[in-house]
C-alpha cells in the first residue's frame, strides 16, 4: 500500500454506553477515504480520536507520521483541517469574518485568496453572524474556513449535511480540485451513496464501533455483484461455488446470487455449466448491510 496518512493500532475507546474498537486501520496518503456506517457506529468518535479531542482507552494512533497525544503537536495541527459534524453554537454571535480573523492566527500558511474564492463559489457572505446564516450557508462557510490553510489532511464529518443539490455539486468540484496537487488526503464520513461514489478512492465500512473492512472503491464495486443464474436444476452444486454471500431462488430454475468475488464466482459457475442470465452492481448500502449481516450484528 501507499504511504499512510493515518495508522491506528489496537485503538479502543470506552464510553458508558458505547465501545469503539479495537480498531486497526491504515489510511493512504494522497487519496480520499470515505468512512461509511450506520448512525452511532463510531465515525465521529474516530475523528475526535485522530484530533486528540478525546483519548483512546487503549492503542496507538499516528497521524502524518506523528504519534497523537505525545509531545508538541502544534506543527501537526497546522497540517490538519477538521469539519465537525455539528456547528459550535458558542460561535453564533460572531460574524463569519470575525471567526476567520480569530482562526487564521493559528495558521501561517492561511491563503486569503483561496478562502475568498471559496466563499465566492459557495455564494457565502461572511459579514453575517454565524447564528443568522442558514444551515447550508453555515456549512459552506465552515468548509471554506477549514480548507483555507490548505491542510495536508482534511477530516470532514458529513460535509454535505444541509447542502442543497447545487451547493453539493460545488462541494464535490471543490474537493476534487483540492486533491489535484496529489499530496493531500481527505478522510470523510458520509451517508450519501452518490457522494462516496464520486469522491472516494477507498471506503472504510464501520458498524457498532468496529471496522468491517477497507476496500478500494472500484475493486469493491467490481467484486460485489448480483448474478442471476440458470442452474438447469442442479442448484445443490452452487454450494461449492466460491464468493457467494447470498443465494435465493428467483423462480423458474433461476437463482439470484450475491457474490463478493464476481470473477471467481462467474468462472466457477461457467465451469459447472450454469448460465448467467444477467448481472448488476450492488449499491454501497446493500454491501454494508451484507457485511453487517455476516458479522451477525443485525
Ligand atoms: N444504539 C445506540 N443508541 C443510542 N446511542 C448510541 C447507540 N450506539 C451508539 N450510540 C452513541 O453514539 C456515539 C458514537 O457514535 P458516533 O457519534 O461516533 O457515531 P457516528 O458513526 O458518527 O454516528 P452518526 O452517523 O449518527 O453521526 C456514542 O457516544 C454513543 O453514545
Amino acid at each position: 500500500m501507499e504511504t499512510t496518512a493515518i495508522t491506528m493500532r489496537g485503538v479502543e475507546q470506552h464510553q458508558t454506553h458505547f465501545r469503539l474498537g479495537p480498531i486497526d486501520l491504515n489510511i493512504a496518503e494522497g487519496f480520499v477515504t470515505a468512512i461509511v456506517g450506520p448512525n452511532g457506529s463510531g465515525k465521529s468518535t474516530t475523528f475526535r480520536l485522530l484530533l486528540d479531542l478525546i483519548k483512546p482507552t487503549a492503542g496507538q494512533i499516528q497521524v502524518l507520521g506523528q504519534k497523537v497525544g505525545e509531545g508538541d503537536d502544534r506543527v501537526l495541527k497546522q497540517q490538519l483541517g477538521y469539519l465537525a459534524e455539528q456547528s459550535n453554537s458558542e460561535d453564533d454571535s460572531m460574524r463569519g469574518s470575525e471567526k476567520v480573523a480569530f482562526v487564521r492566527r493559528w495558521y501561517p500558511q492561511w491563503d486569503v485568496n483561496f478562502y475568498r474564492e471559496m466563499l465566492q463559489l459557495f455564494e457565502v457572505d461572511d459579514s453575517l453572524k454565524l447564528g443568522k446564516m442558514s444551515k447550508g450557508m453555515r456549512r459552506k462557510f465552515e468548509l471554506a474556513l477549514v480548507m483555507a490553510h490548505k491542510p495536508k489532511l482534511l477530516l470532514l464529518d458529513e460535509p454535505s449535511s444541509g447542502l442543497d443539490p447545487i451547493a453539493w455539486k460545488t462541494m464535490i468540484k471543490v474537493l476534487h480540485r483540492y486533491m489535484e496537487p496529489g499530496d493531500r488526503t481527505i478522510v470523510m464520513s458520509s451517508h450519501i451513496v452518490d457522494e462516496v461514489k464520486r469522491l472516494a478512492d477507498y471506503i472504510v465500512f464501520m458498524a457498532r464501533g468496529q471496522v468491517l473492512g477497507t476496500y478500494e472503491k472500484d475493486e469493491l464495486f467490481q467484486r460485489w455483484q448480483v448474478l442471476f443464474v440458470q442452474t438447469g436444476g442442479a442448484a445443490a452444486q452452487l454450494a461449492a461455488v466460491p464468493g457467494i454471500v447470498e443465494c435465493t431462488e428467483a423462480g423458474s430454475g433461476i437463482y439470484r446470487i450475491v457474490t463478493e468475488q464476481s470473477a471467481a464466482t462467474e468462472q466457477a459457475l461457467q465451469e459447472a455449466g450454469h448460465t448467467i442470465t444477467s448481472r448488476q452492481s450492488l449499491q454501497l448500502d446493500d454491501i454494508l448491510e451484507l457485511l453487517m449481516r455476516r458479522g451477525a450484528w443485525s
